[in-house]
Parts: structure tokens; C-alpha cells; sequence
């Protein structure tokens, strides 16, 4: 029986700002084809819609949907220790630059008092910390209970990495009985019907990127 389409979330009601936003998709190799279709659809929204930049949009993959929590976790913390560690030679280059004028146009980086030269800002991967993070996987029902199994542990490991770490981690898994059910909802049905579900995680990130991040 083929199932009611779905139409997914309706769109937020105005674009978002996201260019200063920097995100992570984490995305399984498990049903290759319909996640790379969602994963189009959710930087697609983002770049179209909320205008984030291209260069802050990070795809990382793992091997399944189980791995997707686990991923998400350690990728971000690393995202959040190299930002400190920016901030912290910046903190540091104020420190060298004690008495000065930090208003100063002129202002330069001096020898540091050891006499070396502060370790330049390093032109190396980003120091900006995630904003958000987007979890993409496809889960298609077998003919065991592994499926079952496996959404209930993806679903609350998701949550658990969003709630421990104060970042909003979308859930963007697929749990579907049928090949088909997955197509509808990455849009990739023959019968063209379908909704990109991926289209609504991009937005979503950035709608709750967007709260994360509001000053009190
Ligand atoms: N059957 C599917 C899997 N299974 C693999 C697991 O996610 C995991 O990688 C493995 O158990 C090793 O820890 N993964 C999917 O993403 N989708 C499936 O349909
Ligand atoms: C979601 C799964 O792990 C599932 O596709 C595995 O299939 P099976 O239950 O037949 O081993």
C-alpha cells in the first residue's frame, strides 16, 4: 500500500540569516543514493534560503546510522576546542600587547616577550565552532529486529549529543519500512510526488543555530 505522501514542515515563515553560521552534516553510506539526495536537499536550503556560506557547510561521513551520534559528538568537541584555542591566541596577542591602544588602526602583533614571534594564525581549517549540526541517514527495515533496535539507539543518541552539548544536532534519519517510503521523502519518487525531507533539516538548522545562538 502505497502511503499518504507527505508534504514535510512548511517552510519557515521568512528566510533566516545564516551567512555568519557554520554547520556540520554527518551523513551515512548506507543507501548512498537517496542520502546524498537528502544531503543536496538540506545545503540547498541552506545556501538558497538562509544564505549560509558554502565554505562553512562541512560533510563528513561515517559508515551507518549508528555511528551518526558518535560522530556528531567527537566532531563537534574537536569543532569547539579549536575554537578555543583561537580565542586563546587572540586573548593571547592582547596579553603581548598590554598598555597599548587595542584601538589602535596600526596595531601589529610585537615579538612576544620570549623574544620568538607568536605562532602566526594558522590558514588551517576552521576555527569557528559548529553552530549546528545535521545528522543524515537512511534506515530501511530488514527482515530481523536490527532496524528497530538501531532507530531507537540513533534516535536517542542524536538527542542526548544535542541536549549534552548545548548545540542543536537535527535529526535527519530516515526510518522507513520500504525502499520506497525513503524515496518519497527525498523527493526521488517516480511518481514525483514526494517532499525532500532534507530541504527541512538545512532550515531547521538554521532556525535553531539561530536560537542557540540569541544574546539574552
Ligand atoms: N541496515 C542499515 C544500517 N546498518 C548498519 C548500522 O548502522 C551500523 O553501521 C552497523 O551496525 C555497525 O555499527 N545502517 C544504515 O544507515 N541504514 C540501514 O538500513
Ligand atoms: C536497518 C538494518 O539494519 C536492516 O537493514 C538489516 O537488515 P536485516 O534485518 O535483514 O539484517
Amino acid at each position: 500500500m502505497i502511503d499518504e505522501f507527505h508534504k514535510g514542515l512548511e517552510p519557515a515563515a521568512a528566510p533566516q540569516d545564516g551567512s555568519n553560521l557554520r554547520v556540520l552534516i554527518v551523513r551515512t553510506r548506507w543507501n548512498t543514493p537517496i542520502v546524498d539526495g537528502l544531503v543536496d536537499g538540506a545545503k540547498k536550503a541552506m545556501i538558497d534560503q538562509h544564505n549560509v556560506k558554502p565554505e562553512n557547510i562541512v560533510v563528513e561521513s561515517v559508515p551507518g546510522a549508528y555511528e551518526l551520534p558518535f560522530a556528531a559528538k567527537k566532531l563537534l568537541e574537536v569543532s569547539q576546542i579549536r575554537a578555543a584555542e583561537g580565542a586563546n591566541d587572540l586573548m593571547g596577542s592582547v596579553n603581548l600587547l598590554d598598555g597599548l591602544n587595542l584601538n589602535s588602526p596600526t596595531i601589529s602583533r610585537p615579538a612576544s616577550t620570549t623574544g620568538t614571534q607568536p605562532a602566526a594564525a594558522s590558514s588551517g581549517p576552521s576555527k569557528q565552532a559548529f553552530d549546528a549540526v545535521i545528522c543524515i541517514g537512511v534506515l530501511i527495515k530488514g527482515s530481523t529486529m536490527h532496524f528497530e533496535y538501531i532507530c531507537d539507539a540513533v534516535s536517542q543518541g542524536i538527542m542526548r549529543v544535542g541536549l549534552d552539548s548545548g548545540v542543536p544536532v537535527i535529526f535527519g534519519v530516515l526510518t522507513c519500512l520500504t525502499e520506497e517510503q525513503a524515496l518519497v521523502r527525498a523527493g526521488m519518487d517516480k511518481a514525483g510526488k514526494g517532499h525532500n525531507h532534507g530541504l527541512d533539516w538545512g532550515s531547521g538548522a538554521v532556525e535553531m543555530a539561530l536560537l542557540k545562538n540569541r544574546s539574552l
